[in-house]
């Protein structure tokens, strides 16, 4: 998982969906962007699927994740993510352009979008604020906490939401390299 967090909020997310890649066989590895190693880009390039995660800052992506998210071409020719599984996560309002600011990114580099998996909790009248996805996300994780306190503040819902990307892309990641190795057989 490559993710940013000025303030830890988004950190608290990062940690859920780690902890769902956990729940599965997959291994889950960490990276803030804006502290990544020559190593850690080269464990990017040999995981089967990379989680981005980043607040939004100014209606997008924060600008350590842009500088993160820039740097990915220059390495691309020695550490292709093309055919990675991919999926996301962002925290705060204004979540729309973040997303699609990640699924350009995925697609260019050729990788293989997850969707969140839990469909929007107030699509229902059963469905209430305490549910999974209870702010209505198809394409990653949206989290929204309150600006004026800290991480503790992160609602509960959105943290357990956020341990589904985990799962879903741990599986995914499996399906696929079970194919490829199906395929070479
Ligand atoms: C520089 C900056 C710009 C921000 N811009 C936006 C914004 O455009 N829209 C929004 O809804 N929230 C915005 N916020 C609020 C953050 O998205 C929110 O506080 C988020 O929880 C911060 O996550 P973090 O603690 O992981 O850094 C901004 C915060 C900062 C510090």
């Amino acid at each position: 998982m490559a993710f940013h967090s000025g303030y830890g909020h988004t950190a608290v997310l990062a940690e859920a969906v780690a902890r769902g890649v956990a729940s599965t066989s997959a291994e889950a590895v960490s990276f803030p962007v804006d502290a990544i190693t020559d190593e850690q880009w080269a464990r990017l390039g040999a995981a089967d699927a990379i989680i981005f995660g980043s607040p939004t800052y100014m209606g997008t992506t924060s600008a350590a994740f842009h500088t993160f998210a820039e740097a990915g071409p220059r390495r691309r020719a020695v550490q292709s993510w093309a055919g990675k599984v991919v999926a996301e996560f962002t925290n705060s309002d204004d979540k729309s352009f973040t997303l699609g600011s990640f699924a350009t990114l995925a697609a260019q580099h050729g990788m293989h979008w997850v969707d969140l998996g839990p469909l929007p909790s107030r699509g229902s009248t059963t469905g209430s604020e305490n549910d999974l996805n209870r702010l209505g996300y198809f394409a990653g994780v949206g989290g929204r906490s309150p600006n004026d306190a800290g991480p503790e503040a992160v609602h509960k819902s959105d943290i357990a939401t956020a341990e589904h990307p985990g799962t879903l892309v741990a599986r995914e990641a499996q399906i696929f390299a079970a194919g490829h190795v199906a395929r070479a057989a």
